[in-house]
């Protein structure tokens, strides 16, 4: 019997489904989750010793790939002089200052240690200053797991089909309206009979978290207009598209400005970090100098401000975003290609170094149409890449993610595996 299967056994009989995070558990996928022991630059190893070329990246962060040298030793250097302090240092000012620098919507920039507190945090922060409670959210985007925002969530939640967390009280998701992502006249509807009652439309302008999804320009540019229109906040979630489909995130892409940001994944650089941030008026509001409470022991811990802050200078490198984007083009374009000559109904998006796969003939632009995608072939591609050692995301919910070491070679390589894999399906 394999270690992975008998550390999955053992794993299980004191962690809940034997994982710390649902989607790890390949329940949608079905089999035994791979147990990895170490990662370098495009691959990481199982239990088995199996090599993988990975395209999940810790879901996002890992954009340089595995134990960049540059990050590794921004770490180590950290390392020397201490894991936490619980006071304010000058790494936290430098990473704040080449956040605001990078995201020019962000004026002010709260360092958290993950993107559920970021979500959760800007949201507390949006009715605090706005004064009203409802908060408008779209069906297939996840924003993390706090209550008001696991109601027809994506990521996990879709992946087993239940896009409504139990434990979430009516009295809590009473303020949450759910409307469907790019649908104009739907979101027009709304604000024009509720409006006045919104504190907060919170969006993933890119979502990740029920395959790969663009919103369109004009339901961005709506949304921007009717959040102005009407004195609510626009809260673009970027924990998954903040510096991985552009330098300075999806509104950059569209030329958009939100009143508040999420980032996240990247800029801990692999270690705990994420961040919300947006117009200083809106976080004036924020304990300490107002009235919104919002604090973490380990927000903007040393370690992670290390990671964060190393990989952020490297992702300003001359052509790293061309260089990114031509090799998930690669990738994407190939299977495509293996899929049509397999005479498989098949498409790709991708936007710099995030994509998206679909057993469908267009690419889709709703949960509704990702659904309608032919999800039983997901899972046999799913087993059959693993099994030739290359690991997508285990759900036909997720993106996928490419890092700059991903290189032709190890394209190529996934390539030959997806030709077979289709010619097999
Ligand atoms: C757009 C967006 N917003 C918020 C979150 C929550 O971030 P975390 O709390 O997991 O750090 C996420 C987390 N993404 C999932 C992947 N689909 C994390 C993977 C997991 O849940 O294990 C996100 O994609």
């Amino acid at each position: 019997m394999s270690r992975n299967h008998d550390l999955f056994a053992r794993a299980q009989k004191t962690i809940p489904g034997g994982v710390n995070s649902p989607v790890r558990a390949f329940c949608s996928v079905g089999g035994t989750p791979c147990f990895i022991e170490r990662a370098l630059g495009p691959h990481f190893w199982d239990a088995d010793g199996k090599r993988y070329i990975d395209y999940i990246g810790s879901w996002g962060p890992m954009i340089l790939g595995h134990l960049d040298a540059q990050v590794l030793a921004a770490v180590q250097t950290a390392l020397t002089r201490g894991f936490s302090f619980g006071t304010p240092t000058e790494a936290e000012i430098e990473m704040a200052e080449e956040i605001c620098k990078l995201v020019p919507s962000i004026e002010q920039v709260r360092l958290v240690s993950s993107g559920t507190e970021a979500t959760m945090s800007a949201l507390r922060l949006a009715r605090g200053f706005t004064g009203r409670h409802r908060i408008i959210k779209f069906s297939g985007c996840y924003h993390g797991h706090a209550d008001s925002l696991l109601i027809k969530a994506g990521s996990g939640l879709l992946s087993f089909g239940q896009p409504t967390s139990a434990g979430v009280p009516e009295a809590i998701a009473q303020h949450t309206t759910v409307l469907e992502y790019n649908n104009l006249a739907q979101l027009s509807e709304t604000f024009a009979s509720i409006g006045e009652e919104i504190a907060a439309v919170i969006v993933e302008p890119i979502a990740g978290n029920m395959n790969l999804v663009r919103g369109t320009p004009e339901f961005l540019r709506l949304l921007r207009e009717l959040c102005t229109q009407h004195g609510a906040l626009l809260i673009f979630d970027e924990v998954m598209s903040g510096f991985r489909v552009a330098l300075g995130g999806a509104q950059a892409l569209y030329g958009i400005t939100p009143d508040l940001s999420c980032l996240g994944k990247i800029i801990g650089g692999g270690m705990p970090a994420a961040a919300f941030g947006g117009r200083r008026d809106i976080m004036a509001h924020l304990a300490p100098l107002g009235a919104v409470y919002q604090a973490g022991t380990l927000a903007g811990n040393p370690l992670a401000v290390a990671a964060g802050l190393a990989t952020l200078k490297r992702l300003q490198a001359p052509n790293f975003y061309d260089q990114l984007e031509a090799r998930t083009a690669r990738l994407t374009a190939g299977l495509t290609q293996a899929a049509h000559e397999a005479g498989m109904t098949f498409s790709t998006d991708h936007v710099g170094g995030m994509f998206g796969l679909y057993f469908a003939a267009h690419r889709p632009t709703s949960l509704a149409e990702v659904s309608h995608s032919n999800l039983d072939n997901f899972k046999p591609f799913f087993h059959h890449m693993l099994a030739a050692g290359v690991y997508f995301a285990p759900s036909a919910y997720e993106a996928g993610f490419v890092s700059i070491t991903h290189d032709d070679t190890v394209i190529d390589t996934t390539l030959a595996a997806a030709r077979m894999t289709f010619a097999a399906l």
